[in-house]
């Protein structure tokens, strides 16, 4: 921090304000590690005195705010300047990574991610390159008419002189084609607000690579932080197609508002949200109906009482309103899924001509506790090597908890309801998508599960059910399923070595461990894609947990093949079709 600092006039638990003796205002962020080295200092130097004061804020209209991206969401948006942390400011610096770039309108649009949000920053179409077209036109137009010189040329090198100032306000705006997904930039623009959400209006704009670390390079040659986070840019004067998105809801939990409200504002044209809940007096139909009241334009539906139009209870509580869908891509997302503002827009990015189903890779948000620590462990590691590499191999490893899918392939096999008689009825969906020739691809975001209720026991449930479906769908993981576990392996690895080639087995065993713990630990933050919210010993004890408890689970869903999910049991046939133990129909 300065030396000359001499006034805090600010702080909370992340932030410090403080003024030195010129009356220059710097923000400094108290936890700085998510952040980019560029942008630990906020600082807002303006070496004007405050031109006035205004209900006892600091006012200068020339004050350009350096903030985090989630800041600039809770800023308070007013006339021409904007209010962070009792400081007002007329315009704003963003420094970021480019995730998205599309056309709206009359509008280029660039979607920025600082790591702890995103932001969409547009520019005028016109502006950035019919203009700029135009100003080079009459700057050529003028030099050649100096150059016969049959004008008054003093009139004519003042043109020149304003176009070429022209020109170079619009050469600090790039053309669309001009910016890569992945580019780091700088923004400098004008904090505007539309609907509750907050926008960029770019005056400058300068691309800025110069600060990847070794690390970041690492995970390029790996490549999967490419796959997944790096987003498809989709330029096109085409606005992308409508999406019918499928809640289904059961019961409430701590963080069901918050995480439903994020479907109400996301940054997508036309979509329309469909929340079906099966039992009328649930309690979360008064949390729907609360944010219909809060986000009126948008368009939202709630279906009560469900169908039973198989065994599977999530197909029974959503046909009715899948049945009612006006658009041709259907979104099934599960009641614990945040979504990030541009996730739609990616995962409709992802679809090709030949791709059917776009699914997120199940993760998790940052929430605190052992079985949240445990909860990312696990998605972040033993589960993401697997998709990861299914979705490589191009096979089946689709799990339903976020999925994009084409309605015209489900209606040719009869709609949803023919995959009512699976309990896993993710996998099926999938299965029928390849085996009708479609692709299936994983979005760049990972799904983001928030459920309220997180703890160690109901989380172990979870993974059992998981692993007693796939044992019954796929009777062939009975066998490579624990032999893709870093104990089970280790074990045979060392036996078979010490056997071959006199290896000593505990040694091979622990250094096996070792080297299979620091990949996971790369992989986890790849996965997670900025800090993660717990420490190494943390890590060390989760992953050990998760480690020594995964075989025991799968021996225990191997044990006992009866399933629970929610308030039913159901027991499974070889193959997968399920039959509710107490059964209500006949599939
Ligand atoms: C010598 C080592 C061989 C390794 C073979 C790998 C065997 C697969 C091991 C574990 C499977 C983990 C699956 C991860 C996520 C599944 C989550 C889940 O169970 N979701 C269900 C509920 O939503 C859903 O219905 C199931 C979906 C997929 C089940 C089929 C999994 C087959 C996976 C095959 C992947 C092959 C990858 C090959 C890697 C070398
Ligand atoms: O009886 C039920 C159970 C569940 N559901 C809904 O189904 C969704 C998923 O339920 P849970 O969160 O309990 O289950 P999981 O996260 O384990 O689901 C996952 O595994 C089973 C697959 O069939 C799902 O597609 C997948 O998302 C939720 O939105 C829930 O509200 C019902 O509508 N009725």
């Amino acid at each position: 921090m300065d030396a000359n600092l001499i006034n805090i006039f600010y702080t909370d638990k992340d932030w410090i304000v403080t003024t030195n003796q010129n009356g220059k205002t710097k923000i400094t962020a108290r936890n700085e590690n998510e952040l980019h080295e560029e942008t630990k200092n906020f600082i807002e130097i303006e070496d004007k005195k405050p031109e006035t004061t205004r209900e006892n804020y600091v006012f200068m209209k020339t004050k350009i705010a350096r903030l985090f991206i989630s800041d600039i969401h809770c800023a308070v948006k007013s006339d021409d300047y904007f209010k962070f942390k009792n400081v007002l400011f007329a315009g704003l610096e963003l420094f970021g990574t480019v995730t998205s770039a599309y056309v709206h309108g009359d509008y280029n649009c660039v979607v920025l991610d600082d790591g702890t949000s995103n932001i969409i920053c547009l520019f005028k179409k016109y502006i950035a390159d019919e203009a700029k077209i135009h100003c080079d036109k009459k700057l050529q137009n003028f030099y050649s008419a100096l150059k016969n010189d049959n004008t008054d040329s003093l009139i004519l090198k003042v043109a020149i002189m304003m176009k070429k100032n022209t020109r170079d306000v619009l050469s600090k705006v790039p053309r669309l084609t001009e910016i890569n997904i992945g580019d780091t930039v700088r923004i400098v623009g004008k904090l505007s607000e539309y609907n509750n959400k907050k926008y960029v209006f770019i005056n400058r704009f300068n691309l800025d690579n110069s600060n990847q670390g070794l690390e970041d390079n690492l995970k390029q040659l790996l490549d999967l932080k490419y796959r997944l986070h790096k987003i498809q840019a989709i330029v096109s004067d085409v606005p992308p197609p409508g999406v019918s998105i499928l809640k289904p809801l059961m019961g409430v939990d701590p963080n069901l508002s918050s995480n439903l409200e994020t479907f109400f504002t996301m940054n997508y044209p036309s979509y329309e949200l469909l929340f079906s809940v099966e039992d009328k007096k649930d309690p979360a139909i008064e949390i729907v109906n609360t944010l219909k009241e809060k986000y009126p334009k948008v368009d939202a539906t709630i279906y009560t009482g469900g169908s039973t139009v198989g065994v599977n209870p999530k197909i029974n509580n959503i046909n009715t309103a899948y049945e009612a869908s006006n658009y041709d891509l259907i979104l099934i997302s599960d009641s614990g899924i945040r979504m990030k503002e541009d996730t739609l827009l990616d995962m409709v990015n992802h679809l090709s001509d030949r791709t059917g189903i776009v699914h997120q890779m199940p993760f998790t948000c940052d929430r605190n506790g052992f079985a949240a620590t445990l909860e990312k462990i696990y998605f972040g590691t033993a589960q993401s090597r697997i998709y990861l590499a299914a979705d490589l191999l191009g096979t089946n490893c689709h799990t339903g908890m976020s999925t994009l899918m084409r309605k015209q392939v489900l209606e040719q096999q009869g709609g949803l309801k023919k995959f009512g008689c699976y309990l896993a009825e993710d996998y099926f969906i999938a299965q029928c998508f390849l085996d009708n020739g479609w692709r299936l691809a994983i979005s760049s975001h990972p799904a983001l599960q928030n459920s309220g209720t997180c703890d160690v026991h109901s989380f172990q449930e979870r993974l059992l059910r998981w692993a007693k479906l796939r044992v019954a769908m796929v009777p062939l993981l009975i066998l490579l399923e624990p032999l893709s576990e870093c104990m089970v392996i280790g074990f045979f690895a060392a036996w078979s070595t010490s056997y071959l080639f006199k290896f000593e087995p505990l040694v091979f065993y622990l250094v096996h461990i070792l080297l299979w713990f620091m990949c996971d630990w790369i992989l986890l933050s790849i996965v997670q894609n900025g800090s993660l919210p717990f420490n190494k010993f943390d890590f060390i004890i989760g992953w050990l947990f998760r480690e020594c408890s995964g075989p025991y689970l799968f021996l225990l869903a191997f044990m006992n093949p009866a399933i629970r999910w929610r308030n039913r049991m159901f027991k499974l046939a070889w193959g997968g079709l399920a039959q509710e133990i107490n059964p209500r129909i006949k599939c």
